[in-house]
């Protein structure tokens, strides 16, 4: 160690120049990992660091960093390439045929849960959501909680309950003047749909826009999209006391969770009771069916399980289902041919009586121009952008790259449904790609179209969110005609909140009442 210093040197500067050195050796350590590809993925082409985080930090929406950042080098790798992103170098997938590969081998691709452990238990993300639900755990105990949320999500849909809801925000539309901030609008919207349909509880989001549960429920939404809630998850037990509103999103998180904890245990002794013997299983709450099927011994779930279940839906359906419903107004906006066509098909089964009606589950069966406007509206601005990493368990060829166990590799969505080399001219709004002989039918070979992930560990709301925005947009076309406002920031196209959020910029949408 004296061979460091020069003779003379005191102990404290010994000291201090030690420190200085450390942290400059762990600087080094840390921009060496951040900058330099591992060496078993350097036949992968790479996309910069600095330059993905330039674009983050210019807030460039999704499909101009695809074009300008991952573009060349999903040219160069068919549809594969690397980046340090989220929190490591992962291996991102935007071609359909090594989509399928992945999404297909869940054994070789089980999600990686490394986030979650890095947080640690005080974190409010993992306060709220747990680590034993259904969207994180693998293997076995992920088939035992599937199983016995498979029925509850495969049931007769409740359409009507979506229906009652839409009348309530016609009111809404009316009441603020027929312009409207629209994501605002379906966010209320799908907020009380979820309560509702999950645990028969009404947030009361539509007609009290104060309602107590509705602010509690926000502050635990905004709050867990901080990055604060995320970053430097080591530093948790010092930012706690020093980021604002952290305190607030705690006790809200609290409040949140005995509420779905008191609902879980309460249903459980009403199931056993078998109070709901009489409803049919389209008015049932999700809760209540989960438990059924348990007792019926198609699976199992503890009380914290269902809690953590019910938060999961919260994270998985709401924001997802609502930015869908506002990005589809915009598209119908910006594409009025697309809306006529759309409203003829509701006229055409519906009729066109000057009153409002609650469409039918077999009505809106009747309608496939809707089915493929949705569609086409979910490949343009599907939610989800990028899939849950998933860690290769073994090597694997995929696609002919050679991908080394333990990699991170994580399904591209956004990426792939605006591949160029995937879907024709993917900026267009064209819900002919799905008709019956059209692109998406006759062109794709393996997996083009992802926005609810596929395979066994696809989206579990589905077919519920589907029929949520079915009945949603044949009432609103019924009613309604609509346009974006004269000055409105989107007209030349759609910009996007932020990068944690795909969310429309305060978009708003003006309408006029058809009758
Ligand atoms: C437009 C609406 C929605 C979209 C685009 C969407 C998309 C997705 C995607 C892409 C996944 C796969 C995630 C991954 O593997 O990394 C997923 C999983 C999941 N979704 Fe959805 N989702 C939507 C609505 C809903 C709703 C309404 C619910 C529940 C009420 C829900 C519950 C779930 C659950 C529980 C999973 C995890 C399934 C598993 O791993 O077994 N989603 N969703």
């Amino acid at each position: 160690m004296n061979k460091l210093f020069p003779v003379g040197t005191s102990n404290k500067k010994k000291a201090v120049l030690l420190s200085l050195g450390a942290t400059v050796a762990l600087i080094c350590r840390a921009i060496y990992r951040i900058y330099y590809v591992p060496r078993s993925l350097r036949h992968i082409p790479s996309v910069g660091y600095f330059r993905l985080i330039r674009s983050i930090l210019r807030r460039e929406d999704a499909t101009t960093r695809a074009r300008t950042v991952y573009g060349p080098a999903i040219k160069k790798g068919n549809g594969i390439y690397l980046a340090n992103f989220p929190i490591t170098w992962s291996v991102f997938v935007s071609s359909p045929i090594a989509a399928k590969s992945v999404l297909m081998k869940t054994d070789n691709f089980p999600k990686s849960m490394e986030i979650f452990h890095a947080l640690g238990k005080e974190n409010p993300v993992v306060r709220f959501f747990g680590i034993d639900n259904v969207a994180i755990v693998n293997g076995e105990k992920w088939k035992k909680q599937r199983k016995v949320m498979n029925p509850a999500f495969h049931r007769a849909m409740p359409v009507q309950m979506f229906g009652r809801l839409m009348l309530k925000g016609f009111k809404n539309i009316e009441k603020q003047d027929y312009q409207v901030p629209i994501l605002d609008f379906f966010q209320r919207l799908t907020l009380d749909a979820l309560g509702i349909a999950g645990f028969g509880f009404d947030f009361h989001s539509v007609d009290d826009p104060e309602s107590i549960w509705t602010k509690t429920y926000e502050n635990v939404r905004l709050g867990l999209r901080s990055p604060f809630s995320f970053l430097f998850p080591s530093m948790d037990w010092l930012l706690k006391y020093i980021i604002p509103g952290r305190k607030e999103l705690d006790k809200s998180v609290d409040k949140l969770n005995a509420l779905l904890m008191s609902m879980a245990q309460e249903r459980r002794l009403q199931v056993r009771a078998s109070i709901d013997d009489n409803v049919p299983d389209s008015e049932k709450d999700l809760l209540t069916l989960m438990l059924e099927a348990e007792l019926r011994g198609e699976g199992t779930a503890s009380d914290e399980q269902l809690r953590s279940n019910l938060a999961v839906f919260f994270l998985a359906g709401h924001e997802t289902t609502a930015n869908t419903m506002s990005f589809c107004l915009y598209n119908l906006a910006m594409n009025k041919e697309v809306q006529s066509k759309a409203r003829q098909e509701v006229l055409t089964v519906l009729g066109d009586e000057p009153v409002d009606i609650l469409p039918q589950i077999d009505e809106l069966r009747q309608m496939p121009y809707i089915d493929m406007v949705l569609k086409e509206n979910l490949r343009r601005f599907g939610p989800a952008s990028m899939l849950i990493a998933r860690k290769s368990q073994e090597d694997f060829d995929l696609n002919g790259v050679f991908i080394p166990k333990n990699t991170p590799v994580v399904v591209e969505t956004h990426a792939l449904h605006h591949n160029p080399d995937v879907w024709k001219n993917p900026e267009q709004f064209d819900p002919e790609r799905f008709a019956p002989g059209g692109e998406h039918e006759t062109c794709h070979e393996g997996m083009a179209w992802l926005p609810f992930s596929s395979g066994s560990r696809g989206c579990l709301g589905m077919n519920f969110s589907l029929a949520e925005q079915r009945t949603f947009l044949v009432m609103l076309l019924r009613k309604y005609e609509w346009e974006l406002p004269e000055d409105s920031i989107h007209r030349n196209g759609v910009k996007i909140q932020n990068f944690q959020n795909a969310a429309p910029e305060s978009l708003e949408i003006k309408f006029s009442s058809r009758y």
